[in-house]
């Protein structure tokens, strides 16, 4: 019989550090590690929270029983790096000092590979990212701009997209490889991407200003008036991200990145509110009909995920806007701890060649 893998899974995002425990590809154990607005609030910056990460998880660990010598291999969400095709990367000292000089950009997921590697080093074990957010498998045209100096950077949930890409295929009994297939992940940022044959050919940049506003992110916004708001309001590079992730979206119309906040306000009678929320749905309805641009229409099956996913009013005016398209299947909340159990897995056992970043 094949050896079981014990394996580390490390899912840091903005307001939480997810982790499991699994074995092989199975859930022995896992902690959603909240970490709210003031707990954060005292670090200068994302990667200034890794220390404070990695005592927590530490700490969490003890608690399910499997001590730190017991694992096989440690795999965490991928951040901000150079462009890579998806799969799952060894973590290398290249890709560490990337993260740690923030050379790409800040987002929570950039703590990944450094925890993992951390805690690998001190068990001298392997340590793998999978999928990170920057996969690019972006069709040559999607990359270019109107501006020669803009290029198209692919940002988006890769982990949960493909995941949840693989498990619809899984449903449907076809291979992924020959399916086409719109997902779209509807958390604190939303992505939508066009999966085609194996390859997210295109997908919004889902953290930089690009595509539809999101409880906490403005999505694409008109670049005159944007520029017109930087130029008035004189801010430094930090506040100009800050408008576009984490304060735009719902935050800065109604103060709330919850949505079931938003409907409680909405079921009481406020129509104010309903305009915005039903915008946002609207925008995303948007997205996903110029995701099957790409392939002339011919979509198998359009995937929604992530947490909004959950809400009965979102997917029921939603699916009215989009059902022309093709058939519409639901995954609400994300599968991405287990997506990492299983990328890490594959390379463990061979199925894989796992992958180098350069
Ligand atoms: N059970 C639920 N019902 C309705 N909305 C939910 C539910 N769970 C999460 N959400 C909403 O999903 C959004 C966050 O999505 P999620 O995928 O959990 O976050 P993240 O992108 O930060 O991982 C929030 O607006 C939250 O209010
Ligand atoms: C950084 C791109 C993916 C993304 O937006 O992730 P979160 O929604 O977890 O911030």
């Amino acid at each position: 019989m094949a050896m079981a893998y014990t394996i580390l899974t490390i899912n840091p995002g903005s307001t939480s550090t997810k982790i499991g425990v699994y074995n092989d590809a199975v859930e022995f154990w896992s902690e959603k590690i909240i970490h709210d607005t003031g707990e954060l609030s005292r670090f200068a910056s994302v990667n200034a929270q890794y220390q404070h990460r990695l005592d927590k998880i530490k700490e969490k660990l003890r608690h399910s029983g499997v001590g730190l010598s017991e694992f096989d291999a440690f795999v965490a969400r991928g951040g901000l790096l150079k462009p890579v095709m998806g799969g799952t990367y060894a973590i290398n000292e290249g890709m560490l000092a990337d993260l740690r000089e923030s050379r790409y950009g800040t987002h929570a997921s950039n703590l990944g590979a450094l925890l993992a590697q951390s805690l690998a080093m001190e068990m001298h074990k392997p340590a793998f990212i999978v999928d990170p957010v920057v996969v690019d498998e972006l069709k040559p045209v999607a990359r270019i701009t109107g501006r020669p100096e803009i290029k198209k950077r692919s940002i988006f949930h890769a982990l949960n997209q493909k995941a949840i890409a693989h498990r619809l295929a899984n449903q449907v009994n076809r291979p992924y490889e020959e399916l086409t297939l719109i997902v779209a992940h509807l958390g604190g940022g939303i992505s939508v991407g066009c999966h085609n044959k194996g390859r997210v050919i295109e997908v919004n940049n889902s953290l930089d200003g690009e595509g539809p506003f999101s409880p906490e992110r403005a999505g694409t916004v008109q670049a005159a008036q944007f520029a017109e708001l930087l130029f008035t309001l004189n801010l430094d590079r930090e506040r100009v991200t800050k408008l576009l992730a984490g304060q735009g979206g719902l935050v800065a119309h109604l103060g709330t990145n919850d949505v079931r906040e938003v409907e409680n306000r909405i079921t009481a009678g406020d129509d104010e509110v309903k305009l915005i929320y039903d915008a946002m749905i609207y925008q995303i309805a948007r997205f996903i009909a110029a995701a099957a641009v790409p392939v002339s229409g011919c979509v198998d099956y359009i995937a929604i995920t992530g947490g909004m996913a959950h809400s009965e009013y979102i997917i029921k005016e939603l699916t009215e806007y989009i059902s022309f398209i093709a058939p519409v299947k639901i995954f609400p909340g994300e599968d991405e701890l287990k997506a990492l159990a299983e990328g890490a897995l594959r390379v463990l056992r061979g199925d894989e060649e796992c992958r180098e970043y350069i």
